[in-house]
C-alpha cells in the first residue's frame, strides 16, 4: 500500500535534496519522516520504536555529512528505517521485509548509502574503523566515517574490542552512542549505570555545548590552534571528570551528552565534529519510541509490535478460525520454571533476549536464578560453563543465529570439558521477515561436528518439555535443543514429563515404499503431507529421528533394511545437516538407497513469511507430497543420492 509523504519529505528522494533545505526546515522534515514510519509500519509490521528514536539523528547526519561519500554504519540496523526513506527507498518502503521487497536492515547490495550489512549487533565500530583506516591509507583525508551504536549494542564484547583498537588509530572515526537506556528489554549491566551517571552529571553538562563548538572553531585554524584546543579541552574535562571518563581513557575524545531530539543542534554538532580529527565519541540521549506516546511508555512491546491501529494503538491479533497453540518460546519459559521449582540446581541465562526467548518468565518468578547478561552471547556460554563446573544446571537460551557468535565457547568451554550446559536454541530454522541475518540455518551443521554434544529437536511442545526434562536429570554433558520461531501444534501442551532415551527416535507411521525421516518441527509438515498422500493411495512411513547426535542407529538400520526410497526433511541448511548425517550413516554401513534431502539449500535465503520461505526452499508439506510422489513412481535401476 502506497502512503503519501508530507510536503517536504515528498521532495526528498536522496540526502542531496535534504541538504538543499534550510536548517529551520529540519524539524518539519523530522515530523513528516516520523509520521511516514508510523503510517507504514502500522500496516506492514517491522521494527518500530528504535527508528522513531533516531529520526532527528538520522536527519542531522544526512544533512551535515556528504553521504554516500561519507559513510554511516548502523549497529544492528533495526533503527535504520528513516535512513532508508531518505536514501532513495521511500517509494519502496511499503515493501519492507516482505518477500521480494526491501530488507528490514541496511544491506550493501540494496543501496550505496548502506555502508555495511547488519542485523547482528555490536559490529558498527569495527566496520567503520576498517573503512576509516582504508580511507586514510588511500589519502581520502576529507572522508567521514560514523558508527551509530546503541547503549544495548555497546554491551557486546566486539564493540569494546573495536574501541580498544580505534583508540590507538589516528583515523577519522566518529562513534555516536545512541543512549536510550533500552536494549529490546531494559538495558542491563554496570556500563548502563555508568552511562546514566555521566548523563546526569550536572557539572560536566554545563560546559559541553560550548566546548564542542569552541574546539571545532579553533581546530579549523591549524595545527597550533589544535594543540591549544586539546589542552583546554583536557584541562576542563580533567577537572570535571577527574580523568574518569571511560571513552577518554581509551583515547577517544568524548562529547556530550547531547539532546538527541534537537535536530538543528545535532546537525551543527556533527558539522563541528567533522573538523576534529582522530577517534571521537558523541554521546546522544534519545527516547526509544519518541513521538508515539504508547511506544515511549512501553518500549519493549513497541520494539517490533506487529500490525497496529495507528490511531488507537491497538495491536492487531492475527485472525485465525480457532485459538492458536502456544509459541514454542512460551512453552520453554513456563517449562523452565516448572523444572526449576523441582530442581534447585537449574539456572536461566539469556543474552539480551528475555522477552524474545520468554526467559523473562523465570526472571520474574526466580530473579536470583535467571540472568540477562546483555548482548553477550560468548559470555553467556562461558558464564553458563562456569555455573556448570559448580554442579548447577544452566539453561542457556540463545537464538540459533546469535549462537554463531559463541561457537568457540561451545567447543572450548563446554564441549571439551563435557559440562552439563543445556543450550536452548530458539528461532532455529528460517525465521521469516528478519531474513538472512537472522535465519537459524546453520546450527545443525555447526553443532553436529562437535564431540560430546547431544543434539535434539522436538517435533512438538510435549517433546520440547520432555527434552528439557531429560537434559536436567543426570549430569549428562552438553545438551542442545533446537526449536523454531512461532507456534507449536498442541492445544494441550502441558503434559506430565517423561524421560526420553537419549539418541532414540520414534516410528510415527508404519508405511510402505518410501520412508520420510524428519528432524524437529518440520515433522508436522510431513504429517500433513502424509494425509494428502494417503488420499492418493501412497502410504509412506514416517520416522521422527529426534536426535541428530547421537543418531538412533538401530532405528536407521530398520529403515534402510526395509526401504530403498528415503526422504529426509530438516529446517536447516543441507550441507552438513540432518540429511547429510543420514548419508554418512548409509555410507558407513554400505546401504544403498535413493535419498532425497529436503531443507535449506546452499544459498542465502532472503526475507519473507516463514511459510513462503519453506515453500520457496521446497521443504513444506507440498514439497514432501511432490517428492514422495516422484519417488514412489520411480523404479530405481540405479541407486542415486539427491
Ligand atoms: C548478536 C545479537 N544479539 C542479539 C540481537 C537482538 N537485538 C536486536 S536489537 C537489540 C537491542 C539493541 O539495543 P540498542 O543497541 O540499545 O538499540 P535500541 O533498540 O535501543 O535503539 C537486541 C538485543 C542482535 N541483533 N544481535
Ligand atoms: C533486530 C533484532 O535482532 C531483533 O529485534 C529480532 O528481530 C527479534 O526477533 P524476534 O521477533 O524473532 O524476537
Ligand atoms: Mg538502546
Amino acid at each position: 500500500m502506497q502512503i503519501e509523504a508530507g510536503a517536504l519529505l515528498k521532495n526528498i528522494l536522496y540526502p542531496s535534496d535534504l541538504r538543499k533545505l534550510k536548517d529551520s526546515d529540519l524539524e518539519e522534515v523530522c515530523k513528516e519522516l516520523r509520521q511516514f514510519i508510523i503510517d507504514i509500519v502500522s500496516v506492514n509490521g517491522g521494527h518500530f520504536a528504535a527508528s522513531l528514536g533516531v529520526v532527528e539523528l538520522t536527519v542531522a547526519l544526512h544533512y551535515a555529512l556528504n553521504t554516500p561519500y561519507d559513510q554511516i554504519v548502523f549497529d544492528v540496523g533495526h533503527q535504520a528505517y528513516g535512513h532508508k526513506i531518505l536514501t532513495g527507498r521511500r517509494e519502496q518502503f511499503h515493501t519492507n521485509r516482505i518477500l521480494g521487497g526491501i530488507s528490514g536492515f541496511p544491506k550493501r547490495e540494496e543501496s550505496e548509502y548502506d555502508a555495511f550489512g547488519v542485523g547482528h549487533s555490536s559490529t558498527s565500530i569495527s566496520a567503520a574503523l576498517g573503512m576509516a583506516v582504508a580511507s586514510a591509507y588511500k589519502g581520502e583525508t576529507d572522508r567521514q566515517h560514523v558508527a551509530i551504536i546503541g547503549d544495548g549494542a555497546l554491551t557486546g564484547g566486539m564493540a569494546f574490542e573495536a574501541l580498544n583498537h580505534a583508540g590507538i588509530e589516528k583515523s577519522n572515526l566518529l562513534v555516536i552512542l545512541n543512549d536510550n537506556c533500552m536494549s529490546i528489554d531494559p538495558n542491563v549491566g554496570a556500563l548502563k549505570e555508568y552511562l546514566t551517571s555521566i548523563t546526569t552529571s550536572k557539572s560536566y553538562n554545563k560546559f559541553r555545548d560550548e566546548l564542542i563548538s569552541i574546539l571545532a572553531k579553533i581546530s579549523k585554524n591549524g595545527p597550533d590552534a589544535y594543540g591549544w584546543a586539546k589542552k583546554i579541552e583536557q584541562s576542563i574535562k580533567g577537572t570535571l571528570l577527574k580523568n574518569a571518563n571511560l571513552f577518554e581513557s581509551l583515547n577517544f575524545r568524548y562529547f556530550g551528552p547531547v539532546d538527541g531530539h534537537d535536530v538543528t543542534k545535532l546537525a551543527k554538532t556533527i558539522e563541528d565534529l567533522k573538523n576534529i580529527n582522530g577517534p571521537k565519541l558523541l554521546h546522544v540521549v534519545t527516547v526509544k519510541g519518541k513521538g508515539y506516546s504508547l511506544a515511549e511508555k512501553d518500549q519493549t512491546k513497541w520494539h517490533a509490535p506487529g500490525l497496529f491501529d495507528k490511531i488507537t494503538g491497538e495491536i492487531k491479533k492475527t485472525t485465525h478460525d480457532k485459538p492458536q497453540p502456544l509459541k514454542y518460546q512460551d512453552v520453554f519459559g513456563h517449562t523452565l520454571v516448572e523444572l526449576a521449582e523441582a530442581n534447585d540446581k537449574i539456572m536461566g541465562i539469556t543474552p539480551a533476549m528475555p522477552s524474545g526467548s520468554s526467559m523473562n518468565i523465570m526472571m520474574n518468578a526466580m530473579p536470583n536464578r535467571a540472568f540477562d547478561v546483555g548482548i553477550a552471547e560468548q559470555h553467556a556460554v562461558t558464564f553458563s560453563a562456569g555455573l556448570a563446573t559448580q554442579g548447577l544446571v544452566p539453561f542457556c537460551n540463545i537464538y540459533s543465529s546469535f549462537m554463531q557468535r559463541a561457537y568457540d565457547q561451545v567447543i572450548h568451554d563446554v564441549a571439551l570439558q563435557k559440562l552439563n550446559v543445556v543450550f536452548c536454541l530458539d528461532r532455529a530454522g528460517l525465521v521469516g521477515a528478519d531474513g538472512p541475518t537472522h535465519h537459524g540455518a546453520y546450527d545443525i551443521s555447526f553443532m553436529r561436528c562437535v564431540p560430546n554434544l547431544i543434539i535434539g529437536a522436538p517435533m512438538n511442545e510435549e517433546e520440547l518439555r520432555n527434552m528439557m526434562y531429560t537434559a536436567q536429570l543426570d549430569n549428562i554433558g552438553p545438551f542442545v535443543i533446537r526449536y523454531p520461531r512461532g507456534n507449536g501444534v498442541m492445544p494441550d501442551w502441558k503434559r506430565p514429563f517423561k524421560a526420553l532415551p537419549i539418541g532414540k527416535g520414534r516410528k510415527l507411521i508404519d508405511g510402505e515404499e518410501v520412508a520420510i525421516l524428519t528432524f524437529g518441527h518440520v515433522g508436522n509438515e510431513a504429517a500433513k503431507a502424509i494425509i494428502d498422500l494417503n488420499a492418493e493411495g501412497i502410504y509412506p512411513s514416517h520416522y521422527d529421528i529426534r536426535f541428530v547426535k547421537p543418531l538412533d542407529e538401530e532405528l536407521l538400520h530398520e529403515v534402510f533394511q526395509k526401504f530403498n526410497k528415503v526422504i529426509t526433511v530438516e529446517d536447516g541448511v543441507l550441507p552438513g545437516g540432518f540429511g547429510s548425517a543420514i548419508l554418512e550413516f548409509m555410507s558407513n554401513h554400505n546401504y544403498q538407497a535413493q535419498v532425497i534431502r529436503l531443507g535449506i539449500p546452499d544459498e542465502i535465503v532472503e526475507h519473507g513469511e516463514q511459510k513462503e520461505l519453506w515453500r520457496l526452499c521446497n521443504y513444506d508439506a507440498e514439497a514432501i507430497v511432490n517428492e514422495c510422489k516422484k519417488l514412489s513412481k520411480t523404479q530405481p535401476t540405479q541407486f542415486q543420492v539427491g
